[in-house]
Parts: structure tokens; C-alpha cells; sequence
């Protein structure tokens, strides 16, 4: 029997030593991270950190040159991305072509289908499949797009299209969401509907935010890791990163880090 303790919180996703090599860079570093059940956890780090190519090996999309990848305890390093989402790994979505002319409505009820192994019936009348259609529901008036629940997404405002995004990810029930630039490119107007639907995540599902939007990774985050140069610089609690001279050094542009 596994004993926790508020002590020793339950490791959910965690990566040891990940190195990923192209040619002759060294793009992820003997990078370590640890995510905690309920995380609220940020990745931060200047422009070619690493972040995107770490979430790629977390993801799957990229097979680490070194090092290993633990969901739940269980070794996915080599582990085909959409496997990795039935076991609870999930990345938002950035809407593609294919979703341009559903409904919120419509797509919702896709992906809910599709992942409790309905997918050949996605497109039967809403209503055949009760659970589908109030699952889709409640995640319509969760991510505030109850009254766009109708409206094709190409008409959607940015704003409402992000949301979406992340909606399309809860409806695959993770246990780890990598949350991947929530409010990259969306108007200010905008911005608060989504900050608040952020803060609001299911507080069971651990949260890995990617985004450069300071004021959003610290009113969102508990704990940070700071990667410069393919490298882990440090990790810890957004006091310990605002207050740490090496990180603010980083994000002024110099070029010298002094470890
Ligand atoms: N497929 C690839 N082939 C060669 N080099 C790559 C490849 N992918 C990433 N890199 C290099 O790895 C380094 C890290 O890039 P990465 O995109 O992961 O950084 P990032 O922190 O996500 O940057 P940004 O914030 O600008 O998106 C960069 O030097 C980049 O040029």
C-alpha cells in the first residue's frame, strides 16, 4: 500500500533527466520535473528555452535522446501520443480546418463520443446519447459558450475560440492538462472571461501552464520551473522566482546567467 501524506504529495506526470538532441543542439537538457496531483504549475522560460520541445516529449510528439517520462506512476517515454490521452495526458488543442464549420455544440459532443469509445456514433441525432449531450452541455456552460453553443466556430470571436480549445481538452477527462498559451493573440476585452475560466479548472485535474503572460503565470500558478537554455535554471514557489536575481537576469535579456 502507497502511503501519502500532505508531506509527500502524489507525483502524477514526472520527467527525469530528459535530454533531446538535434544535430549538434542540445534543445532539453537533463531537464527533472515533478507535478503534484492538483498542480497548478507553470513553464517559463525567454524565447528557445525549451519549453515547446519539452511538451513535445511529454506529449509523445517527440521521443526523448535521453531520460524518462512517468503518467501515474507508469514509464509512457515511448508511448504513442494518443495513448497517452486515453491515460489521461492531455494537451489543449489548437482548432483546426476540420472544426471551422462545426458547432461548439457539435464538436463537443464529437470528442465526448469519440473518447468514451463512441466515435462511430458521433453523428447521430444530439439526444440519441443522453450522457454525450449533458456532458457536452455542462462543459458548454462551464467554459462560457452556452450562447454560442450553435454558432459555427469560424464565426467565434478569438476569445470564445480559446475557450473552446481548452473545453475540447476537459472533454477528454485528464488527469494532467498541458495548457499550452491560453491567451496568446486574445484581445483584452477578452482576456478576463478566460483568466476566469482558467482559475476555475476542476480542482483534481494538475494544470502545466506554457505561456509568457507574466501576470497570468503568477495569479495562476503555485509552483514554476524556469528553463534557459534547454536547461532547468530553478524551480519553486512564484515568490522564490520573482525574488531570484538569476530569473530576473534572464528576463531582462542579458546574456550572462550566473548560476
Ligand atoms: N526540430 C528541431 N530541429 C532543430 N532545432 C530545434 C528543433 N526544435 C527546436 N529546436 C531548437 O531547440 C531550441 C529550443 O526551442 P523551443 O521551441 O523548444 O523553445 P521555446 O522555449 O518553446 O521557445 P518559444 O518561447 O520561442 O516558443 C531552440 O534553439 C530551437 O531552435
Amino acid at each position: 500500500m502507497t502511503v501519502t501524506s500532505p508531506e509527500t504529495p502524489e507525483i502524477v506526470l514526472e520527467a527525469e533527466s530528459l535530454v533531446m538532441r538535434f544535430g549538434g543542439i542540445t534543445a532539453t537538457d537533463h531537464v527533472s520535473m515533478r507535478l503534484a496531483k492538483g498542480a497548478r504549475h507553470a513553464l517559463i522560460g525567454p524565447n528557445g528555452a525549451g519549453k515547446t520541445t519539452l511538451i513535445n516529449q511529454l506529449t509523445g510528439v517527440l521521443t526523448p535522446s535521453e531520460g524518462r517520462i512517468r503518467l501515474l506512476g507508469e514509464d509512457i517515454t515511448r508511448l504513442a501520443p494518443h495513448r497517452r490521452v486515453t491515460r489521461g495526458l492531455v494537451r489543449t488543442f489548437q482548432i483546426n480546418q476540420l472544426f471551422d464549420s462545426m458547432t461548439p455544440l457539435q464538436t463537443l459532443a464529437l470528442v465526448v463520443a469519440q473518447h468514451r469509445g463512441q466515435g462511430a456514433r458521433w453523428w447521430q441525432p444530439l439526444g440519441r446519447d443522453a450522457a454525450v449531450a449533458e456532458r457536452a452541455g455542462e462543459l458548454l456552460t462551464q467554459f462560457h459558450l452556452a450562447d454560442v453553443a450553435h454558432t459555427e466556430v469560424r464565426h467565434l470571436a478569438y476569445g470564445k475560440r480559446r475557450l473552446l480549445e481548452i473545453a475540447i481538452a476537459l472533454a477528454c477527462e485528464p488527469r494532467v492538462l498541458l495548457l499550452d498559451e491560453p491567451v496568446a493573440g486574445v484581445p483584452a476585452g477578452e482576456r478576463e472571461e478566460l483568466l476566469q475560466t482558467v482559475a476555475a479548472l476542476p480542482a483534481d485535474v494538475s494544470v502545466l501552464l506554457i505561456e509568457h503572460d507574466m501576470d497570468l503565470v503568477f495569479s495562476f500558478a503555485k509552483r514554476m520551473t524556469v528553463l534557459v537554455n534547454g536547461a532547468l535554471l530553478t524551480e519553486g514557489t512564484p515568490e522564490e522566482i520573482a525574488a531570484d536575481p538569476r530569473v530576473r537576469e534572464v528576463y531582462l535579456g542579458q546574456t550572462e546567467v550566473h548560476a
